[in-house]
């Protein structure tokens, strides 16, 4: 039976709440059929680490992590502490970039009818996009390198390169021509960006239309971030694969997350040639920590994109079998009326929702 090895960071607030109830039911996942094995190494990162070590991501747990399989990250940082400079802690944008992560893979679709927004433009059909975030540059560049320079000016710096736009826009475009075969998109990748006001964006859609020459089965478009915000609400079902820059695409995620339904349900994985991590598009949630009240469906379902990245890169179909009945399990605990956090309108803990979803998922397994 193979085994792959996991790096967890449980990281700060809700984090360890909604990362260890997914951990078993990982384990209880794989050992119900006995098809592989998953080997757990959690590991210390974040704001809370900091405040007691002086250190956010220590070098042996980075170079763990990147020896790892795969990555398995909750959420990290807390408004109160922050680096010398006034910036929050933040080691997952330090993981993004040291290991390479330029795909920040962000779907978004619907459970049932969770979708207010999408209803304002009158289409009732479900919303199903991707948004491929670019995660190591873009504004994001410019951490921890901003400069204030006195008290009435401070600078940041944006950073695009043919290099990782080229890998960038690749991966779009093998995104989309793999949800056209599973008949899941339309085949159409939009290249979102402020290329009328910035040079920056200017190549940048340049080398999207140079590399959408190598895939003529995929329409290419370019659009406007700021109208494209505003079509997400009223016509996001014209959207398939949406590629855009790091800070965009932050903020058009959690536009997303709230289509599905809240950033509880929204999961994300950052992908690289080697490594990549998985992670719920949600923070860790202060305001609700410590209570038992998180909605862990986030961290299940960015779970269940591991076991499908790790079943597609290592040529595992059991992993993208268990990823489907993990998304199945899903839609099964949320459509059914839960038991469901208070999020979502419920009165469940977080342990009771993950439950709920694991004897559905071994229910499938048995069946
Ligand atoms: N990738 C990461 O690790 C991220 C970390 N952060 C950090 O998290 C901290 C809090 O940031 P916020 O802006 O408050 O964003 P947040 O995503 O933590 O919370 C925003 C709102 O959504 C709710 N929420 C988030 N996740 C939820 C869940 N699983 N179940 C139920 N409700 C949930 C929270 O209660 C809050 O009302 C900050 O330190 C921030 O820097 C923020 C975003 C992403
Ligand atoms: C807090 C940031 C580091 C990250 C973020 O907002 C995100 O990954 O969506
Ligand atoms: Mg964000």
């Amino acid at each position: 039976m193979d085994g792959f090895e996991i790096a967890v960071f449980e990281g700060d607030g809700i984090g360890p709440e909604v990362m260890r109830p997914t951990v078993e039911l990982l384990t209880a996942l794989a050992r119900g059929h006995g098809r592989y094995a998953l080997n757990f190494e959690t590991l210390p990162a974040g704001a809370g680490h900091y405040r007691e070590h002086g250190v956010s991501l220590p070098g042996d747990a980075l170079a763990r992590a990147r020896r790892a399989d795969a990555i398995l990250l909750s959420a990290m940082g807390l408004p109160e502490v922050r680096y010398p400079d006034g910036t929050e802690i933040s080691p997952q944008i330090e993981l993004r970039m040291e290991l390479g992560l330029y795909a920040g893979v962000r779907p978004v679709f619907q459970f049932g009818q969770s979708c207010p927004i999408a209803r304002f433009g009158g289409d009732q059909r479900p919303v199903d996009f991707v948004i491929v975030r670019e995660s190591t540059e873009g504004l994001f560049y410019s951490h921890g390198k901003g400069e204030v320079i006195d008290d009435s000016e401070a600078r940041e710096t944006l950073r695009i390169t043919r290099a990782t736009s080229e890998k960038l826009f690749d991966f779009a475009f093998d995104l989309a021509r793999q949800r056209k075969a599973d008949g899941r998109g339309a085949g159409v990748v939009h290249c979102v960006d402020k290329a009328n006001v910035f040079q920056a964006f200017a190549f940048f859609r340049r080398i999207f239309r140079e590399r959408a020459e190598a895939f003529p089965d995929i329409r290419a478009e370019a659009a406007y971030v700021d109208a494209t915000a505003m079509w997400l609400v009223e016509k996001p079902q014209v959207f398939d694969v949406l590629v855009t820059e790091n800070m965009f695409g932050d903020i058009l995620s959690d536009l997303g997350a709230a289509m599905m339904g809240g950033l509880g349900l929204a999961p994300s994985a950052d992908i690289g040639e080697r490594n990549a991590v998985f992670q719920p598009c949600h923070g860790s949630a202060p305001d609700i920590a410590g209570q038992g009240r998180a909605n862990p469906i986030a961290m299940v379902l960015s779970a269940a994109m591991m076991l499908d990245w790790l079943g597609r890169t290592r040529g595992q179909e059991a992993m993208r079998a268990d990823a489907l009945r993990i998304h199945e399990a899903v839609r099964e605990v949320v459509t059914s009326g839960g038991p469901l956090t208070p999020d979502l309108g419920g009165t469940a803990s977080t342990g009771e929702v993950v439950a709920a979803v694991r004897d559905a998922a071994l229910a499938a397994v048995a069946a």
